[in-house]
């Protein structure tokens, strides 16, 4: 959720005027924190993850689903609980550790995140299945009745013409301007409607989102969507619909809702210093692409099955604020850049200073604001970081607050983070914010929600220990980014986890170390490669600091960056094949690296299988799922289109697997256990270690703590 500032939204042409004003003290305001911040080190590994629900009202009478509209309600009461937990006296439970609640872009969304970030320990990852079960749990119970919280990527019937909303609202509001979208679906804090209102007064027309139909033997050819009120004649930009913007065979949408009404899994990591935090990031850009493509969730649009399961491209065309002149589309007369990519888009470069981040893999166009360009530069900043903030200063700040245009740039960086937060990159560089303690971290936004809380743990798990892997071994992920932006692309594809090859760095070692690929690492053949890592990490100091020779080895080879990289599968990426060690293999020799109790090690194998298996094709993909569900449902005409029953025997099965009622052999393995038949979490549980900075001696079990709440009259199950 981005900066939630409170006062009077400047219209358009009123907040175009200080577009230079905001970037000019937003660039002075991001010199200051670098230069007081840039030398903090030491800090610890703190993580933290971010869950978006859906709120869904079922009407079991006439078998609907519908989004539930009453996120101000739902928050009120989920806070009133929180708090009532921290204003508790007698309560032993450490305040900190009480979940947060925050609103999200719809009005029909909920996020989480933990009370506090975990920390490294090994023993605490196995607290954040249990942490994610406590904040549903909560969510759950205090809905109103008919109401289930529900960690879907995205709504089938969101738009379709009859009401998918509670309560249902005419598609007619200023902000929009949709033919499918009321206003009313939008959180109404002011910079939610305006970021919509702006980006369509910006671009200079409504969004225009055109996913490709998935062709069933019944669906007509060309399928021309005959369900858009092509003749509203409400708006100027009704027309738009009719004159093209609505592609044949695509699905056509045209409001920012439908791309941030999408729902993610979000991972923020906190580095030891600002190096540090270069490194994960570029390492954590070629997997991006690989996760968006293991998670995918998300193949139905407005009521249609669409081509591709995954919602990037949507929310990337949702707020797509470039006008035809930074699109390619004019010649540019009035704007200052060609812009390849919308606001919400990959990575277009990498981060580090070392010879390892070669100019040869920052191959895509990076149009930049000239003017912040060279007062970082003057300023001293590295070429990589000058030219990656530089580049997304190329946006305008969309949302201005008015009484907030006045700042103390030593104390604010309200100006910096308003350009920052409305660039939705596959990765985000954050920096720490003004007069606080926290460090520069990275967060990880590729990943699309999953169904149940034990696969959004085992995603969170695996990537927390790819990423202390990628540290630890000093790992080399770099390839052209232009690669990693063609693997977004085939990762959104149909069924691509099981079907396309992605591009993926074949030696990810340090060259002197480069036998130990020859190692399979979750093989018998572990203990030698074992003693291999434990010398190279002397050798290397293992603080992620990277050894000289290995370096300058590596750039005195003249290396074709072409022949680094190969294609391969999801499960030869993930689970490795010959001498390739693959992610798993690496997460696997860093959890050997430790020492870490039997016990621990099989709790976490327990994610780390689920991930191999859903690598292998053992288990689908939740957008698998979806589609063999809708198709082979009674009603199903082979015609793409998914009828309001559909879509409620989809939402009923999808919170039956999450509750474990109901078996899905195909999605998840034996031993989930439902949230049904798993007695709750409850805050009491993470006392029992999380976040105390004592690593607990064995799994937290769930105990009756929620117990407690039951007295407080908000506790309505
Ligand atoms: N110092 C920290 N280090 C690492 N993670 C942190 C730290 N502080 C908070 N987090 C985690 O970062 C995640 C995002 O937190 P929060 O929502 O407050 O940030 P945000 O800036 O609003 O996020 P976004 O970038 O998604 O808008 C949460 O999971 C939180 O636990
Ligand atoms: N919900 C958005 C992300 C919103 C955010 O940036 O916080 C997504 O699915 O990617
Ligand atoms: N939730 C995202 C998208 S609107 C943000 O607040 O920036």
């Amino acid at each position: 959720m981005g900066l939630l500032s409170l006062g009077t939204p400047l219209d358009w042409t009123d907040a175009k005027a200080f577009a230079d004003f905001i970037r000019t003290n937003g660039v002075e305001q991001f010199l200051n924190i670098y230069y007081s911040l840039k030398d903090r080190k030491g800090e610890p590994l703190l993580w933290g993850d971010e869950v978006e629900y859906m709120v869904i009202l079922l009407d079991n009478s006439t078998k609907t689903a519908k989004l539930s509209l009453r996120q101000s309600e739902i928050l009120d009461n989920l806070n009133n609980v929180t708090d009532d937990i921290v204003n508790d006296s007698n309560s032993s439970i450490v305040s900190s550790q009480v979940p947060t609640f925050h609103p999200e872009f719809g009005r029909y969304m909920i996020e989480s995140t933990p009370g506090v970030p975990y920390s490294a320990g090994l023993k605490e990852l196995l607290t954040v299945e249990v942490n994610m079960r406590l904040r549903r749990n909560i969510t759950k119970h205090h809905l109103p009745p008919n109401h289930i919280p529900i960690t879907l990527t995205s709504f089938p019937t969101l738009g379709v013409n009859y009401p998918f909303l509670d309560p249902h609202y005419e598609p007619n509001g200023e902000a929009s301007q949709s033919l499918f979208l009321p206003d009313e679906l939008i959180n109404p804090h002011v910079r939610f409607p305006t970021l919509a209102a702006n980006i369509r007064k910006r671009r200079g027309a409504k969004v225009a989102i055109n996913v490709p139909i998935f062709f069933d033997e019944n669906t007509p050819r060309p399928f021309i969507d005959k369900t858009i009120p092509y003749d509203r004649d409400l708006f100027p930009g009704d027309k738009e619909a009719k004159e093209g913007a609505a592609k044949p065979d695509h699905i056509y949408m045209d409001a920012m809702g439908f791309g941030m009404g999408c729902s993610c899994l979000q991972l923020t990591f906190q580095a030891c210093n600002v190096n540090e935090a270069f490194n994960v990031y570029d390492a954590l850009a070629p997997v991006a692409p690989i996760m968006l493509a293991l998670t995918a969730a998300a193949p139905i649009y407005r009521g249609y099955l669409s081509d591709v399961d995954a919602r990037w491209n949507v929310i990337s065309a949702a707020v797509d604020d470039r006008t035809k002149e930074e699109r390619g589309e004019e010649p540019l007369k009035n704007d200052k850049y060609r812009i390849p990519k919308s606001r919400y888009d990959s990575i277009d470069s990498y981060l580090s200073t070392s010879p390892r981040n070669r100019p040869e893999y920052n191959d895509n166009p990076l149009p930049m604001n000239k003017e912040v360009h060279k007062a970082l530069i003057e300023a001293g900043i590295e070429l990589p970081l000058a030219n990656h903030i530089a580049h997304l200063f190329i946006r305008d700040p969309i949302v201005i607050f008015n009484e907030l245009l006045k700042q103390d740039n030593t104390k604010s960086s309200d100006h910096f983070e308003n350009i920052q937060s409305t660039n939705w990159q596959t990765l985000r560089f954050k920096p720490p914010p003004p007069q606080s303690k926290i460090g520069w971290r990275v967060e990880f936004r590729s990943m699309e929600v999953q169904l149940t809380d034990f696969e959004n743990a085992a995603f969170s798990v695996f990537i927390v220990l790819l990423t202390r892997a990628i540290l630890s071994f000093d790992l080399n992920f770099y390839m052209p980014i232009s690669k990693v932006d063609v693997n977004m692309q085939r990762s959104q594809k149909r069924d691509a986890s099981r079907q396309e090859k992605f591009f993926f760095r074949k030696n990810l070692f340090p060259k002197r170390d480069r036998d130990i690929e020859k190692y399979r690492f979750d093989s018998p053949r572990m203990e030698p490669m074992k003693k291999s890592f434990d010398n190279f990490k002397e050798e290397s100091n293992m603080n992620g600091k990277r050894t000289t020779s290995s370096e300058s080895l590596a750039s005195n080879y003249n290396i074709n960056v072409e022949e680094e990289i190969d294609e391969m599968s999801m499960d030869e990426i993930i689970n490795g094949k010959d001498t390739f060690p693959g992610l798993m293999g690496l997460v696997y020799a860093y959890l050997h690296s430790l020492n870490v109790d039997i016990e621990t090690k099989c709790q976490i194998k327990k994610y780390l299988q689920f991930i191999k298996d859903r690598a292998s094709g053992k288990y689908i993909t939740f957008a698998t799922w979806t589609r063999n569900f809708m198709r082979s449902h009674p009603d199903y005409k082979q015609d793409s289109v998914i009828t309001s029953k559909m879509n409620y025997d989809f939402i009923i099965a999808a919170d039956e697997i999450e509750r474990g009622i109901r078996t899905e052999p195909s999605l998840l393995p034996p031993s989930y256990i439902g949230s049904d038949k798993l007695k709750e979490p409850s805050v009491m549980d993470l006392s029992q270690g999380v976040s105390s900075g004592a690593e607990p001696d064995k799994r937290p079990t769930p105990t009756d703590g929620l117990s407690r709440l039951k007295g407080s009259n908000l506790y309505t199950v």
